[in-house]
C-alpha cells in the first residue's frame, strides 16, 4: 500500500511571480522550508518546457521523498512518471485520467462546490482542492470565496482529504486547518517571498502549532 501523502503545506508554482528566479531555485528553497508537497502549474510554456521542467523538479524532489502532481496536464505527467495531476472541472475528467495513469497515481480535484466535491469523492479522487477560501488576485476566474464557514461546511460532507487554496498566507492558514482542511496550498506566499525557504518555514510553523 502506498504511504500516505503530507499535503499539510502544498506548493503551487506559478512563473509569473517568481521574480527573475527559476522554479527549480524556488522550489528546493521552499521544500527546505518545510513544503510536503508540490504542484507544477504552468499555464502559458510549451509541452516541451513543461516537460523539461518537470522531470527537473522530479528528479530533485524524489530524493527528498516529495511528491510532484501535475497540473491539468496528464500528458506531462505520464511523460515525467510524477506523483500524481491535478484536475480542475473544465480539465479531463477523474474518470478518464484514471485510465491513463499508472495504479496509484495521485488524483486531485479542485471543488467550489459542495456539489462538485462531493462528484470528485464518489468518482474516486484522492484529495480535493477547494477554492477559493478567500479573494487572490493570482486566480481571478473563480466562485465567490467560501471562507471558513464553507471550509468547515465541506469537512462535515467530505471524507477524503481536503486541501484549502486561494488568499491563504501567514495571517489566515492556521484558521484553514482549524476549520478543517488537511492542508493548505499557497502560491504568492512563497512563490512572490524575497526568501521562499523562510515563508514556508513560518507558515509550517503556524498550520503545526494549530494542531499542536
Ligand atoms: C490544490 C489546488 N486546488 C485547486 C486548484 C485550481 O485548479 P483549476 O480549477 O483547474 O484551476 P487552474 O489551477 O488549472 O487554473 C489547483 N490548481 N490546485
Ligand atoms: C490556483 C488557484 N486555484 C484556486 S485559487 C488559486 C490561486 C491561489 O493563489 P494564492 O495562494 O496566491 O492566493
Ligand atoms: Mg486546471
Amino acid at each position: 500500500m502506498n504511504r500516505p501523502v503530507d499535503y499539510s503545506l502544498y506548493l503551487v508554482t506559478d512563473r509569473g511571480l517568481a521574480k527573475e528566479r527559476s522554479i527549480l531555485e524556488i522550489v528546493k528553497k521552499a521544500v527546505s522550508g518545510g513544503v510536503t508537497c508540490v504542484q507544477l502549474r504552468e499555464k502559458a510554456c510549451s509541452t516541451r518546457e513543461f516537460i523539461d521542467q518537470a522531470r527537473a523538479l522530479k528528479a530533485w524532489l524524489d530524493q527528498k521523498g516529495v511528491p510532484l502532481i501535475i497540473n491539468d496536464r496528464v500528458d506531462v505527467a505520464l511523460a515525467v512518471g510524477a506523483s500524481g495531476i491535478h484536475l480542475g472541472q473544465s480539465d479531463m475528467h477523474i474518470r478518464d485520467a484514471r485510465c491513463l495513469l499508472p495504479e496509484g497515481s495521485l488524483i486531485g480535484i479542485s471543488a467550489e462546490s459542495q456539489e462538485d466535491a462531493l462528484a470528485a469523492e464518489r468518482d474516486g479522487g484522492d484529495y480535493i482542492g477547494i477554492s477559493p477560501v478567500f479573494a487572490t488576485p493570482t486566480k481571478t476566474d473563480t466562485a465567490p470565496p467560501l471562507g471558513l464557514e464553507g471550509v468547515r461546511r465541506m469537512r462535515k460532507a467530505i471524507r477524503i482529504p481536503l486541501v484549502g487554496i486561494g488568499g491563504i498566507g501567514l495571517s489566515n492558514g492556521a484558521g484553514v486547518m482549524t476549520a478543517g482542511a488537511d492542508g493548505i496550498a499557497v502560491v504568492s506566499a512563497i512563490v512572490a517571498a524575497d526568501d521562499p525557504k523562510k515563508a514556508a518555514r513560518a507558515l509550517k510553523k503556524a498550520i503545526e502549532k494549530n494542531g499542536t
